[in-house]
């Protein structure tokens, strides 16, 4: 499916696996809004690399907004209400970010997608997030709506159990991810960031991750 004018934002999501759509360039019109947005969430709970539970630093740096926030230290992997540096709930989610996350899923045939968390991703160019699966949440059975903002990225999917090589999906800005149903449990993850400077963002690229952590 191909877009009539390059620069205009998808009407219909490209289906690149049978439960995965790729929404091209739909959040151009509200881009520069949303990245503020992201921005006010990020002052109240900082950016921080996330130590893995093998003691590894993450090389992409997050934050959460939202009713839960996804952590990771040398516990383990899980959500909670509150932020572990600041000790206080994370920043709410603002409703215009939970409403096109909404109606992203809904184009995509997930109807009343309600997510209660926003991950948020900051990668600086060398950044990468390896291969993995979203299995913190509670009920599978809700999708996982991904925003890319700035630089571009190759974003990695493969298959529901480890090896084989991934597709490649290449991600610009303003693009939306939707996957769920029989590929909720794919693992995914994003190449390295190569260098550059995109307008909307510097030398970053921004990821926003909903997910709806308990049901
Ligand atoms: O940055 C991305 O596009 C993917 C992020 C991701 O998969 C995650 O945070 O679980
Ligand atoms: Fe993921």
């Amino acid at each position: 499916m191909q877009n009539d004018l390059f620069d205009s934002p998808a009407s219909e999501p490209m289906q690149f696996s049978s439960a995965g759509f790729l929404l091209k360039q739909w959040l151009l019109p509200q881009a520069t809004q949303l990245i503020d947005e992201v921005r006010n969430c990020v002052r109240l709970s900082p950016l921080r690399h996330f130590t893995t539970p093998g003691g590894k630093s993450m090389s992409v740096l997050s934050s959460n907004c939202g009713h839960y926030g996804w952590v990771a230290d040398r516990q383990g992997y899980r959500y909670q209400r509150t932020d572990p540096i600041t000790q206080k709930p994370w920043p709410e989610m603002p409703p215009q970010l939970a409403a096109k996350a909404r109606q992203a899923a809904t184009l995509c045939g997930f109807q009343g997608f309600a997510p209660d968390v926003c991950l948020i991703n900051v990668y600086r160019p060398g950044a990468a997030m390896g291969l993995h699966q979203d299995k913190d949440e509670a009920d599978f059975s809700q999708p996982i709506v991904s925003f890319s903002f700035g630089l571009p990225v190759t974003f990695l999917w493969g298959n529901t159990t480890r090896g084989g090589s991934p597709q490649r999906i290449e991600l610009q800005h303003s693009d939306v991810l939707v996957w769920g149903g029989e590929d909720r449990l794919r693992y995914h993850g994003v190449a390295k960031l190569a260098d550059g400077q995109h307008p909307a963002t510097g030398n970053v690229r921004i990821n926003l991750t909903f997910r709806m952590a308990q049901s």
